[in-house]
């Protein structure tokens, strides 16, 4: 589904991504962890075009980023992002927000619109804030909604950018809950950046550790936290473990 070979990154002169090398099979869950500013988001940007790459290749569903004759739109269809802030449009209703891209994009009819929209608000819980506005609701409320408003769209991939960690504590639960679900769903592929080790270890098929832009580690959940290979992988487990 994903496959990034010999990526280079740059931000002006700094070098972000340095030569990933990774790939990611249809249905996997695969969750990034590393110090902060090792290039965990950018890494997950690249994937829809949020950012581009300047060498190498990254495969999406089939095509090559790097070829400019590639049609960012199609690619950001099948794969969804989910933010650390939510990015609801503030001026429109929860219902709007989620049937917004599926009419524009999707162009389905509006009666399927508004069931498809009413069936997953009723999945993430909220079904009775369907006529609020955005500011109105909890910021778990809010990040609910964002990944309803996801799922709309029907992708084959989502990628979660630290989705819980703009949130109160008491908030974390019910959006990590529904992220588990949609780990679980054999057909999606998700990517997730997240530092709740413990969401990690529960759904992750993989676990990959970055540092300074490189993927220093890439394992099987159970073997990464059991035995962590690289020094700095060791290093950033037993600081976040306590
Ligand atoms: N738009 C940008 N322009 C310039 N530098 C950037 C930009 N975005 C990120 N960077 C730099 O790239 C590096 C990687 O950032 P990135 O946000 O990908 O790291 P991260 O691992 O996700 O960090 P965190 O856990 O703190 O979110 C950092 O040094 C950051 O300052």
């Amino acid at each position: 589904m994903i496959e990034f070979k010999d990526v280079e990154k740059y931000y002006g002169d700094f070098h972000a991504l340095k030569n990933i090398n990774l790939k990611v099979e249809a249905g996997e869950t695969v969750v990034l962890i590393g110090p902060s500013g090792s290039g965990k988001s950018t890494l997950i940007r690249t994937v829809n075009g949020l950012e581009p790459i300047q060498e190498g290749h990254l495969i999406v569903n089939g095509f090559d980023l790097a070829d400019s004759k590639t049609d960012m739109n199609r690619i950001r269809k099948n794969v969804g992002m989910v933010f650390q802030h939510f990015n609801l449009y503030a001026n429109k209703t929860v219902l709007e927000n989620i049937m917004l891209a599926p009419r524009k994009v999707l162009k389905i009819d509006e009666a399927e619109n508004k069931r498809v929209a009413m069936a997953l608000l009723e999945r993430v819980g909220l079904a009775e804030k369907a006529d609020k506005m955005p500011s109105s609701l909890s910021g778990g409320q809010q990040q609910r909604i964002a990944i309803a408003r996801s799922l709309a769209m029907k992708p084959k991939a989502l990628l979660f950018d630290e989705p819980t960690s703009a949130l109160d504590p008491e908030m974390v639960n019910d959006v990590l809950n529904i992220m588990k679900e949609i780990a679980a769903d054999s057909d999606m592929t998700t990517l997730v950046v997240t530092h709740e080790m413990g969401f990690a270890k529960q759904v992750a098929d993989r676990v990959i550790f970055m540092a300074d832009g490189q993927i220093l580690e890439d394992a099987p959940t159970t073997e990464f936290f059991a035995h962590p290979k690289e020094p700095r992988a060791q290093k950033f487990l037993s600081q976040i473990m306590h």
